[in-house]
């Protein structure tokens, strides 16, 4: 298997759609999931490099795992559902701190997921597959979490990393609503996320082989085709 040369990892409450947004990057299909037990990864190449994409348990019984999958991590995409304000409030009060492990320059995204089920998402098609709209929009709901909230969450990372704004990527640039049903955004998300790290691993890598973490540490269970770990 070639060696990652940086990492990116999910995290987020169950049930969010962290395995599903990574299907749909990685495999260009949503797909039935079952709730993801420890961690998973695949490895994306990006230019000349091997990024590993991992893919942690919300459950909470897996959260003492969360800050070994975030070491020496380039970037963590903290993922909430948009029609769930606690899976939002959970980003701060039981993810946030697993953090404290990544890479001291990291890049955090946030991603508010399942857009395809509220009635005032930003666009009711898929961007990727435009002729798939979306049907049956007089069944949705009013979506909970306002973008607003997760640029205010962005700003409180900020904050707890000591990280002036004018430093890191703006707030705007950062909070991402997308949909792994529908595709909406998702190749945006992992795009914009992986042009970003691209520095942070140029970086790493030129200070030495120890910043780079990586699977080393787990023990895949068994190994899929597709090269991703459950
Ligand atoms: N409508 C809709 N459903 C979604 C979307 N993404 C995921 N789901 C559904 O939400 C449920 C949970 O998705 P998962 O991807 O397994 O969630 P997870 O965050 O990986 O959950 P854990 O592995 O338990 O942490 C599944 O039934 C998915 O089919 C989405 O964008 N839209
Ligand atoms: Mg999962």
């Amino acid at each position: 298997m070639k060696k990652p040369d940086g990492k990116v990892v999910l995290l987020g409450d169950m049930n969010v759609g962290k395995t599903s947004l990574l299907h749909r990057y990685m495999e260009r299909r949503f797909q039935d999931t079952v709730s993801t037990v420890g961690g998973a990864f695949y490895l994306k190449q990006w230019g000349p490099y091997n990024i590993s994409i991992w893919d942690t348990a919300g459950r909470e019984q897996f959260h003492g795992l969360g800050s070994m999958y975030c070491r020496g991590a380039a970037a963590v995409i903290l993922t909430y559902d948009v029609n769930s304000l606690q899976s939002l409030a959970e980003l701060e009060d039981r993810f946030l701190a697993l953090t404290d492990s990544a890479s001291a320059d990291c890049i955090f995204a946030i991603v508010g997921n399942k857009v395809d089920l509220s009635d005032d998402c930003a666009s009711p098609h898929d961007e990727n597959r435009p002729e798939k709209a979306v049907a049956g929009s007089s069944s949705k709901v009013q979506k909970q979490v306002r973008l607003e909230d997760a640029i205010a969450l962005y700003k409180k990372i900020l904050k707890y990393k000591m990280l002036d704004e004018k430093d890191v990527p703006a707030a705007e640039k950062m909070c991402f609503e997308t949909s792994a049903k529908t595709g909406y955004k998702v190749d945006y998300l992992f795009e914009t996320v992986f042009d970003m790290v691209v520095p942070i691993i140029v970086r790493q890598k030129a200070e030495g082989p120890s910043q780079t973490v990586d699977i080393t540490d787990y023990k895949p269970a068994k190994r899929t085709k597709s090269g991703c770990c459950a």
